[in-house]
């Protein structure tokens, strides 16, 4: 049986039934590195208020560990490690003073499971006797790590852990994750960057409380049916409107220093003549510096793609 399993879960909130989370089901591997992957608002710290059983959904039901989230909290809350999006620790206690106060919540002491932190509590080791409202942020996210383990838990729950942390210490906190990986810990993390979907084994794309796609993140971008371009002009606005209505676009989106061009495949045209098309079409809107070129589609195309695709299926349900 999988470690976590989501059947149909729903949440809203508020009288006015505000929906957070809409039917959402999956299923989390033994020992995988699963991420929620969202933009602020999509519903994954619901989805992990649930499944640590902090809260209640409204219908579906789940499990941790063959657990139920509603009958069986207590049993739930000793496997799990949760480490919530904003910082959980108390700012008044030391690093050292953290730590022993998580692991004697679970009856447990800092030398039992020292093994499990050690990689990561050599590293803030020096700043043990530091209060923990005193860290830079990368530091806080390796205590609060430190905290979530432990107990040992053997599903660990991050959400937001890297947001508003510097980019070396993003990088780093992965790299803890790999290593975690190896002592079979299985791990959700949930994240607004789609370059950190790369890093999972297993992602499930999210949006307005509904998944719009679960696999790897290879095989989503593998799926990706269109021939994409990055388009650059002098004129951003306008070269966006254009594209937009360029013949055969299925999507034009900026995309940092470009705007994004999606174009259906269709047989018997050769990639230059697109292009010449492309320009000579953008030249005759009085866009004389377009500058193109193919490119690979990333995770943010390919949720991109899947959004407007989901936007559509809801318009026509309605
Ligand atoms: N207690 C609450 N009362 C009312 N609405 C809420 C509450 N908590 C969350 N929401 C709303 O539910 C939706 C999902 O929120 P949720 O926090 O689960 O998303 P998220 O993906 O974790 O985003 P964020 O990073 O902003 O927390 C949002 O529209 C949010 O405004």
């Amino acid at each position: 049986m999988e470690p976590v399993i989501l059947h149909s879960i729903t949440k809203t909130y508020g009288k006015e039934k505000k929906l957070a989370v809409d039917k959402v089901s999956f299923a989390v591997k033994q020992g995988e590195l699963f991420g929620l992957i969202g933009p602020d608002g999509a519903g994954k710290t619901s989805i992990f208020r649930i499944l640590t059983t902090l809260m209640l959904a409204d219908s579906g039901s789940a499990t941790v560990e063959g657990f139920d989230v509603v009958k069986d909290f207590k049993e739930i809350r000793n496997c799990i490690g949760y480490m919530p999006g904003r910082f959980s620790l108390y700012q008044d206690l030391t690093v050292e003073e953290n730590l022993k106060f998580f692991a004697t919540v679970f009856g447990s002491s800092i030398r039992e499971n020292y093994s499990l932190i050690h990689d990561i509590y050599v590293q803030i080791e020096p700043f043990k006797s530091r209060r923990a409202g005193k860290l830079s942020g990368g530091m806080k996210q390796k205590l609060a790590l430190c905290c979530a383990l432990i107990h040992k838990p053997s599903v660990l729950f991050l959400d937001e852990p890297t947001t508003g942390v510097d980019p070396v210490s993003r990088k780093e906190f992965w790299q803890m994750l790999k290593q975690l990986k190896q002592q079979n810990i299985t791990i959700i993390v949930s994240t607004p960057y789609m370059d950190e979907a790369t890093l999972c084994d297993r992602i499930a794309l999210i949006q307005n409380g509904s998944i719009l796609s679960v696999d790897t993140p290879e095989a989503i971008v593998s799926s990706y049916p269109d021939l994409l371009y990055a388009v650059k002009a002098e004129n951003y606005y306008r070269l966006i409107t254009e594209l937009g209505r360029y013949p055969g676009a299925s999507a034009a989106y900026a995309f940092g220093e470009h705007v994004h061009l999606a174009l259906k495949r269709d047989k018997g045209h050769l990639q230059e003549a697109k292009k010449e098309k492309i320009l000579s079409y953008l030249a005759g809107a009085g866009i004389k510096d377009a500058t193109l070129k193919e490119t690979k589609p990333t995770i943010e195309d390919c949720f991109i793609r899947l959004l407007s695709r989901n936007e559509y299926e809801r318009e026509t349900r309605q």
